[in-house]
């Protein structure tokens, strides 16, 4: 892997990928850190020991470059850094909805160009990031980033035109796993339980039943009608949500965060 990585943006995700590859070894002396906001640049100094330089110096300093700012910002970025870009550097972009393409017409020719999407559970190294290449992008550029990313989780190579619908299931699937848990928990709450049984509870239920689906191979599917017993207690539960349309209303959610996936690349 290059000696210098710069990440530039330092909020959720920015620091995500920072604390996982300082986790995983990587000496802080070779780590750069852009970021906008003062107070939270000295936090990431005093927390991690790294330097936190400006957006120029950190893409001149550094091979790899891993753009987490927000897609709003990305052009704006670009535009500062794009003098100090030369072929064959990497940039490796996290940000949702936007292109290689979109990238590529704002920095040097030859400039290699990985889009990734990465999740949140990275923070404990169980990420699942999608990564695919541009258009000067070699093998080397692409294992780079697969390298960069697989030190906080799993990676996966996909075409970029699956990358909108990655974001709605992988990229932003965490929020919904929480979602439930909430929901979970309050139903739990309303049901008479102290707030932490029900917390425990469903923690420890989500924990287990996603070792179940990783480490059996078992159908999803499968694995729910293990659990339904004839005129049961789950049959009864699932029952309603089936009257509640809870499967249209996942499908229509990510229908709606792919969707704004693809409006983020058109800047809205
Ligand atoms: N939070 C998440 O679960 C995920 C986020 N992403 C992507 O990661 C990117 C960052 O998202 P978050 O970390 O959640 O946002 P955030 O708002 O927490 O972090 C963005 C950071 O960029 C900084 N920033 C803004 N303009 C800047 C500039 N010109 N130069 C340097 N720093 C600048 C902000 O001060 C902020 O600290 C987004 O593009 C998002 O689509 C992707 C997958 C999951
Ligand atoms: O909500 C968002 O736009 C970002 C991208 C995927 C997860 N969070």
């Amino acid at each position: 892997m290059s000696s210098q990585t710069a990440i530039l943006g330092a909020g959720v995700m920015g620091e995500t990928l920072l604390s996982g590859l300082v986790r995983a070894g990587r000496r802080v002396d070779h780590l750069l850190v852009g970021e906008k906001r003062p107070e939270r640049a000295r936090e990431l100094e005093e927390r991690y020991g790294v330097a936190v330089v400006g957006n120029v110096e950190a893409a001149r300093r550094a091979d790899t470059v891993a753009l987490v700012v927000k897609p709003q910002d990305m052009a704006d970025v670009l535009a500062e850094i794009a003098p100090e870009l030369r072929p064959g550097q990497l940039l490796v972009s996290l940000a949702a909805g936007i292109t290689t393409a979109f990238i590529e017409s704002r920095v040097p020719a030859g400039v290699a160009v990985v889009r990734v999407m990465p999740n949140t559970p990275a923070l404990v190294d169980e990420g699942m990031a999608a990564i695919s290449p541009g258009s000067h992008c070699s093998e080397d550029h692409l294992a780079e980033a697969e390298a960069l990313m697989g030190s906080v989780g799993k990676v996966l190579r996909i075409p970029e035109r699956q990358q909108d619908a990655v974001t709605a299931i992988s990229g932003s699937g965490p929020a919904y796993i929480f979602f439930v848990v909430e929901s979970m928990i309050e139903a739990g709450v309303h049901l008479g339980l102290p707030r932490s049984t029900a917390t425990d509870l469903v923690i420890q239920t989500l924990v287990g039943s996603a070792k179940m689906l990783r480490e059996t191979g078992t159908h999803p599917t499968v694995l729910r009608e293990q659990v339904t017993s004839p005129a049961g207690t789950t049959a009864a539960a699932l029952r309603e949500l089936e009257i509640h349309k809870v499967r249209a209303a996942f499908l229509a959610a990510m229908e709606a965060a792919r969707d704004r996936s693809r409006a983020l690349a058109e800047g809205s």
